[in-house]
């Protein structure tokens, strides 16, 4: 479970966050929903501890990443924008690297790389170095790394950019097997499509602040508007940032 409450966050003159307050249950996955620039990603950063907020409070099952960021980073996985590969290494000798910086070894971290290496269908990849690999491919290695050690928490920047049709629903199903086995999910996305299949619950933002949260049913009826895409342009008052 993931609570926030009233953070803020400065750049400078820039405010990224004035004023993001929602809650992400365990078994759910949450969409962050906002045009560009509306804070998604800065807040994604604070909630792993990666920044520090100026105001409010954050608990990852009870516990402030500011106060005990080992504990939080060990129950969470973080998909950013930057993957950070190795090009010299597979696959594998990847994955094996940051199974063993988490404390993973032997037979149990083998296993775990052929579980997740057909959780997200990358057989195809798993012997090759990361050199030449295309962005979807990245994504993937990125997004494995993140599951290795089984995170109760999973934090995603934009998953599915770059991705092709097959690679999105190997994605889908992944984050559905997650949420089934209890992880929070918590998404950043401009993907109303995935928003609408894949996605129980919605936070949304607007220049830095919580504009509403719920269902996409319930946004809809909210809004008395059909369509989600409709309706979050309507909550936000502007079609900036929206992909079908
Ligand atoms: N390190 C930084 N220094 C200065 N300004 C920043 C910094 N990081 C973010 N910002 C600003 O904070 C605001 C929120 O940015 P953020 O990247 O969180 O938005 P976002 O919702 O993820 O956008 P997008 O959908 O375009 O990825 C923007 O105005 C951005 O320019």
């Amino acid at each position: 479970m993931i609570e926030v409450q009233e953070v803020r966050k400065q750049f400078g003159a820039v405010q990224a966050l004035g004023g993001v307050s929602f809650s992400a249950r365990d078994g759910q996955i949450t969409a962050l929903l906002g045009p560009n620039g509306a804070g998604k990603t800065t807040l994604l950063r604070t909630l792993v501890g990666l920044l520090r907020r100026d105001h409010g409070s954050i608990a990852i099952d009870g516990v402030d990443p500011e106060k005990d960021p080992l504990a939080v980073r060990r129950n969470i996985g973080f998909l950013t924008d930057q993957f950070g590969l190795y090009e010299r290494l597979s696959t594998r000798e990847y994955l094996a690297y940051f199974g063993e910086l988490n404390g993973m070894g032997g037979a149990p971290l083998r296993q775990r790389i052929d579980e997740v290496a057909e959780l997200l269908q990358m057989d195809d990849i798993l012997e090759r170095r990361a050199k030449g690999f295309s962005q979807g491919q990245r994504i993937k290695v990125a997004l494995a790394r993140t599951l290795l050690h089984r995170p109760r928490h999973l934090l995603l920047d934009e998953p599915s950019r770059g991705l092709d049709v097959m690679s999105t629903r190997a994605l889908r199903r992944a984050l559905a097997s997650l949420r089934a086995e209890g992880c929070c999910v918590i998404m950043a996305t401009h993907v109303m499509q995935e928003v609408t299949h894949l996605c129980d619950d919605v936070v949304v933002i607007a220049k830095g602040h919580t504009v509403a949260q719920g269902s996409p049913e319930e946004l809809c009826r909210r809004t008395g508007i059909a369509n989600l895409e409709d309706a979050f342009v309507s909550l936000v008052g502007t079609e900036e940032g929206i992909a079908a």
